[in-house]
């Protein structure tokens, strides 16, 4: 398939191109006039109806085809019933709105002259412009936000790293990238080797666990480097944002939609556990969405920067992970001599299992989970008494105190939860998952 099958011209050589061939007025290009909540605009040039601009805000997908229900109506032919679609994705305040456009053509949208491809999904920068061949053409703008911490050592030719911002964490940045040689887009996760000496084991430890790796839900990496103070990974970029920007969309998760998050997680659960491989860091910023059109979509396990492969079955014993998703046996670590976390037994893979039990509890009603004062958890909210029995079984036998108590993956899958759902749950995961990636 040809996807931005060669790079994109510079930004200012196509908006200038634009701006002479439409002679329009450029002060209406002023982003900064826009009113509140609105995170971008499209300003559509076409022959056949005059200058105008659409608003991107918050949470409100924009549709642009022949279908009369699109935003904006095309009225030629050629074009898709539904052509394109312009949704957004908030990470934080600090940065700039993600907004992404998938086409869904049949003829095609181009992006700056490159065609996105049916299904496709690309991320939208200030001066991008969109193109329905022989109907209309779009030039984005947004407001962008300085990044004051840009900085990177990269120097390879394979790829041009931009300003934008996908996401930070408390060891990296995450800028989108663009291949040179395709135009295609990736992430790129740029690594301060000063903030992880102390805390990750070497350098590459990341990269080196995810090379080994090949599942549809855990992010694939296309390529390393290494320069004398960063690390960086170039990852396949993953448009629907994290299942926390989600979560604070929706408020909950439905349970049907919960259902299949769970299965896909315990997919890649399972695959890295019969690897003998620990993620110790599963939360919901960890968990990215490939595009959420629908209620049916592909999850993808990333952040392997704690991940532990236990050698010989061996035991861990360092306190790693995020508080509130951390297992009581890696939480009983913090503050422990060396000797002292030797003496104890240490702990195994089950503390992934608890952290799914925290991340189900968190879709589901929206709150954090609160426990008895003997350690069970408790469902207390209104909520829960919208939720299947079954939902709230699994997640308490996820949460239990002592770990072997825990079910595994394979355990997992056996609960009625998923198990009278079973033939389903495989054909979805077949032929959604499996046959179609790029949902
Ligand atoms: N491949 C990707 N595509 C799109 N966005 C991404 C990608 N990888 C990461 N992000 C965004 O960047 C954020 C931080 O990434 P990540 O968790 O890998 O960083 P980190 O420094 O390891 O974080 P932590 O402090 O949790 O260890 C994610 O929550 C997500 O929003």
């Amino acid at each position: 398939m040809e996807f931005l099958s060669r790079a994109i011209l510079t930004r200012s050589e196509s908006t200038q191109i634009l701006c002479e061939m439409s002679q329009i007025d450029e002060s209406t290009l002023d982003i900064q006039q826009t009113e509140d909540g609105v995170l971008g605009r499209l300003f559509v040039f076409s022959s056949t109806s005059p200058q105008t601009a659409i608003s991107i805000k918050k949470y409100e997908d924009v549709t642009v085809g022949r279908g009369n229900a699109n935003t904006y109506q095309l009225i030629q032919s050629t074009a898709s019933y539904r052509h394109f679609r312009v949704y957004s994705v908030l990470v934080d305040d600090d940065m700039d709105p993600l907004v992404y456009c998938q086409d869904l053509s049949s003829n095609g949208t181009f992006l700056n002259h490159c065609l996105i491809g049916k299904g496709n999904v690309v991320l939208l920068s200030d001066g991008d412009i969109l193109d329905v061949r022989h109907c209309a053409s779009f030039l984005y703008q947004q407001k962008n936000i300085t990044d004051d911490d840009y900085h990177h050592e990269y120097d390879g030719e394979e790829f041009s790293i931009t300003h934008r911002l996908l996401g930070t964490g408390g060891f990296s940045r995450i800028y989108m990238a663009i291949e040179n040689k395709t135009g295609r887009q990736y992430a790129c996760k740029i690594i301060e080797k000063r903030k992880v000496s102390s805390s990750r084991f070497y350098d590459d430890h990341e990269v080196s666990i995810l090379k080994k790796l090949n599942h549809p839900n855990i992010v694939h990496v296309a390529m390393d480097y290494n320069s004398e103070s960063q690390f960086f990974i170039f990852e396949e970029l993953v448009t629907g944002g994290d299942l926390f920007s989600y979560l604070t969309k929706m408020g909950t998760v439905p349970e049907v939609t919960c259902l299949f998050i769970m299965y896909q997680l315990l997919q890649a659960l399972g695959y890295l556990h019969s690897q003998n491989i620990a993620h110790r860091d599963l939360k919901l910023e960890n968990i990215l969405i490939v595009s959420s059109s629908d209620s049916v979509f592909r999850i993808i396990l990333t952040d392997f920067g704690v991940a532990r492969c236990m050698e010989n079955g061996k035991r861990m014993s360092t306190f790693v992970g995020t508080m509130e998703y951390t297992a009581p046996e890696v939480r009983d670590l913090k503050g422990r001599s060396r000797r002292c976390k030797e003496l104890n037994m240490g702990y195994g893979k089950e503390v992934d299992i608890w952290s799914l039990g925290i991340i189900m509890y968190l879709l589901l009603s929206g709150n954090s989970p609160v426990f008895s004062t003997d350690g069970n958890i408790v469902f207390e909210d209104a909520i829960w008494k919208t939720i299947s029995r079954q939902a709230k079984d699994l997640i308490s036998s996820f949460l239990q105190k002592i770990p072997t108590e825990r079910p595994t993956v394979e355990e997992a899958l056996q609960h009625p939860w998923f198990f009278r759902h079973k033939s389903r749950l495989d054909k979805l995961y077949r032929t959604r998952i499996l046959k179609r990636p790029s949902l």
